[in-house]
């Protein structure tokens, strides 16, 4: 399948609330399925069309007046299709353009990045990173491609192939996801620390906050978190209030930056994959001990002589452990 995108939202029944009276669907066609070139050429003429704009940031309104063009836009470009949001898929449009300009720049996106954003549905973001001189591949489930079953590592390698990159320059991912599919999204795109530098996302503020900052010993510290903060420096960039948004949703939205770490620069443990199943381990289960939880591993008292030796008491539960004492435990008592 080819992740080429930015064309109409799907049929879906018309809401009462929504304006009414949609007019035909007119301006773009079904994008070439030859090259990526062709995708970010579609993605300007988009633009001139009118199908996804948001104010240039050289643009001498007014803020209010340039919020209120940015909220007509998005609301035009979906009535002009005729089409309504479907919750289902997490369809709640951005109607400030200033928060997709912060957005970009919370990723310092530059001329020249390679940029892939999940879900682009009326363009406006992509608008704002096509604006600012970047490459972008947009995936859209409506159009093309579900981003939770594709290859995306394929599709980003067929893009840098063909351009003249300095080895080190690294692609970026900025995207204002639907909530349902932000686990999905962490999981797939953090661990590619080879391609990306930095992974952009609008999240939940709750699960924006749950990411980030997870207190230790809190109800919300979960096998995730170890998860993040293995592959990523995350950092919480700004709310975003959740009237920005139409349709609203019933919960405010955050805005996350990962630096993505690279091979290198991952804890040492001898492999990723049984790292990660110990990790999940000791979360089975409430309130167990690790010499519980983890006795399938190693019998309980080789696990409390690793606990005593990266300094915990033998009766540590999960919570207590950060990721560097998971990477001790592990390289104690994994088998190699
Ligand atoms: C929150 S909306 C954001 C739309 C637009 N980027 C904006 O800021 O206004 C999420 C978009 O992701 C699309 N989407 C939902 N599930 C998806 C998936 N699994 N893969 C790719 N796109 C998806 C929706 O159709 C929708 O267009």
């Amino acid at each position: 399948m080819h992740p080429l995108v930015l064309h109409s939202l799907p049929p879906a029944p018309i809401d009462s609330s929504f304006p009414p009276t949609p007019k035909p669907y007119s301006t773009l066609s079904p994008l070439p399925h030859n090259s990526f070139a062709t995708t970010i050429r579609e993605l300007k003429t988009a633009k001139l069309h009118g199908f996804a704009a948001s104010a240039s940031p050289s643009n001498p309104k007014t803020k209010t007046q340039k919020q209120d063009d940015d909220y007509h836009t998005t609301l035009k470009a979906l009535n002009s299709k005729g089409r309504f949001p479907r919750r289902s898929l997490g369809q709640h449009y951005m109607l400030n353009g200033s928060i997709n300009e912060q957005l970009v720049g919370a990723a310092d996106v530059k001329e020249g990045d390679v940029v892939l954003e999940i879900g682009p549905g009326t363009g406006s973001l992509t608008n704002v990173l096509v604006n600012v001189g970047a490459a972008v591949l947009a995936i859209e489930k409506v159009l093309q491609e579900d981003f939770t079953r594709c290859h995306i590592r394929s599709h980003m390698s067929l893009i840098m192939e063909g351009r003249s990159f300095v080895e080190s320059q690294r692609a970026k991912v900025v995207a204002n996801i639907p909530f349902n599919i932000s686990t999905d999204v962490v999981k797939q795109l953090l661990p590619m620390g080879d391609m990306f530098s930095e992974v952009v996302l609008l999240l939940q503020e709750e699960a924006a906050l749950r990411l980030v900052d997870p207190s230790l010993r809190s109800s919300e510290y979960r096998p995730i978190n170890i998860f993040v903060n293995f592959y990523s420096d995350p950092e919480y960039k700004f709310k975003v209030p959740r009237t920005n948004f139409f349709p609203q949703p019933k919960v405010d939205a955050a805005v996350v930056a990962f630096r993505l770490k690279q091979a290198l620069d991952y804890p040492r443990v001898s492999s990723t994959k049984s790292f990660f199943s110990m990790v999940n381990s000791a979360f089975n289960g409430k309130r167990k001990m690790l010499r519980k939880t983890l006795q399938h591993i190693c019998p309980p008292t080789e696990i409390e002589a690793a606990l005593s030796e990266v300094g915990f008491q033998t009766t540590s539960r999960p919570e207590e452990l950060a990721l560097e004492d998971f990477v001790k435990l592990h390289n104690l008592i994994s088998k190699p």
